[in-house]
């Protein structure tokens, strides 16, 4: 759906440490894009860093999913599992145009 790449640092929350980490191996930026299986109209955000392209977050946009707008530039939200995972985008703009994104699939499914 956005093909448009949305730069932003992926963190996880530690419940354990109450603390953010950096999902993946390194610190460091990810393109991260929400993609729509045509098919099955389903709908995966997926994040690559942009270093070494490890994947760092595939997680499924379900439609109980709550989408919270933290900061202009720090989007949140819990999976299926109860993992929250915070998107730290480098610009406020690249914040609105996921978020926009976002909304649409939750709005399609
Ligand atoms: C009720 C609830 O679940 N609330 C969630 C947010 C949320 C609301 C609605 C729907 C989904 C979600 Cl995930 C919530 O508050 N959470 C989820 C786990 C961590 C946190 C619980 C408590 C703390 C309080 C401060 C806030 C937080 O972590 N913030 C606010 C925005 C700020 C932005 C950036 C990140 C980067 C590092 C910095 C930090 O941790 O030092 N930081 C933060 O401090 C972030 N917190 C959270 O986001």
């Amino acid at each position: 759906m956005s093909d448009e790449k949305c730069l932003a640092s992926v963190m996880i929350y530690d419940d354990g440490e109450r603390k953010w980490k950096a999902a993946g191996k390194t610190q460091g930026l990810s393109s991260v894009c929400i993609y729509r299986h045509t098919q099955e109209n389903t709908f995966r955000v997926i994040g690559r860093k942009d270093q070494d392209g490890e994947v760092v977050i595939n997680c499924a946009v379900v439609p109980q999913l709550k989408y919270n707008r933290a900061t202009a530039t720090f989007h949140q939200w819990r999976d299926g599992n109860g993992t929250v995972y915070g998107l730290n985008f480098s610009t406020g703009h690249t914040a609105a145009a996921f978020a926009a994104t976002m909304d649409a699939a939750l709005d399609a499914l």
